[in-house]
């Protein structure tokens, strides 16, 4: 337990898990839930770089987990994990109205106004939801028939070998049809699917509707994230790549640019995986001003 304590996860550039690995200098970080700092690895080189100015004298903190979530999702994978209990300054704020707020957004349900935003909150005498905005209610019969329907979605794929790449999409799609019905618009559940189908849609090449469910996830992005965070950045990143494979240069500048101002700040500018980003950047700039004058 004390080695998992104070293991890290070693990821690549784009944050995917390589292995795990014991680093005493990190391992002497403490977590918090709003960090002030970022961990990312240079091939086995872990460095941790500050993502908001750190005053003199204050201690460097970084996340031991994903981030985005209720506070008492937070608070169970470090209980279960690291073995603490978290006092940061959204962890300190559980069961508060803004918190059972937050909590209801990022993993609660959706008004059944499709045009309202409200957040869902559990009526007393159990029997359902109300929005908070409008006052519609929404029967516990109703989420539960579409909460099982989208559980017997998802335990086909999980009984399912991989290599179907058209029967996993066409399941995630419909378990995404379910979620955009059920599930709050800030959801972090209906945000993972469809990062599901970006990635799915990305090995079929249909670059179109990846970047299509890509948009989808930027304002979630930019909800559950702070601003230089590194997830933030690469699905910016992702969003560009799309724009440009699809021909349209100018999103993609738009793109590659809020990908570059917040991956420079957590991944430094030396990496092989900035130079190329930069590069990519400098490639659809000199495009972009390429072009007008071919319509001369
Ligand atoms: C990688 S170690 C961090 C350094 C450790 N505090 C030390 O003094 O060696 C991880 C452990 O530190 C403690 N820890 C880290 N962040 C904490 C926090 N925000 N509040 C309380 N304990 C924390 C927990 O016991 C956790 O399992």
């Amino acid at each position: 337990m004390q080695l998992a304590c104070n293991a890290h996860t070693i990821c690549d550039s784009e944050l995917r898990p390589l292995g795990t690995g014991l680093y005493p200098v990190i391992s002497i970080i403490n977590h918090s839930c709003l960090p002030n700092a970022v961990l990312v690895f240079e091939g086995r080189l872990g460095v941790v770089r500050a993502v908001q100015h750190i005053p003199k004298g204050a201690e460097v903190l970084i996340s031991y987990i994903e981030t985005a979530g209720s506070t008492m999702t937070r608070q169970k994978a470090l209980k279960e994990q690291y073995l603490f209990t978290c006092t940061c300054p959204r962890c300190i704020k559980l069961v508060q109205f803004e918190d059972i707020k937050e909590s209801s957004i990022l993993e609660g349900y959706r008004c059944k106004d499709e045009r309202c935003s409200g957040f869902l909150l559990r009526d007393s005498d159990d029997r359902g939801f109300t929005c908070q905005q409008c006052g519609l209610f929404k029967s516990m019969e109703e989420i539960k028939t579409k909460a099982s329907e989208i559980k017997a979605l998802s335990n086909i794929l999980t009984s399912m070998s991989s290599g179907n790449n058209q029967k996993v999409l066409s399941i995630y799609k419909k378990i995404e049809k379910l979620q955009r019905n059920l599930c709050h618009p800030f959801s972090i559940s209906l945000m993972q699917t469809r990062d599901k189908l970006i990635k799915i849609l990305m090995e079929v090449e249909d670059w179109r509707e990846a970047l299509a469910y890509c948009r989808l996830t930027i304002p979630v992005y930019q909800r559950v994230y702070p601003g230089f965070h590194p997830l933030l950045g690469l699905q910016h990143y992702t969003c560009g790549k799309l724009e440009w494979l699809l021909g349209e240069t100018e999103n993609a500048i738009k793109s590659l640019t809020k990908a570059v101002d917040i991956l420079r700040i957590t991944h430094g500018t030396n990496s092989l995986f900035m130079k190329e980003l930069l590069m990519k950047l400098e490639e659809a700039r000199a495009e972009a001003s390429y072009k007008p004058s071919l319509q001369d």
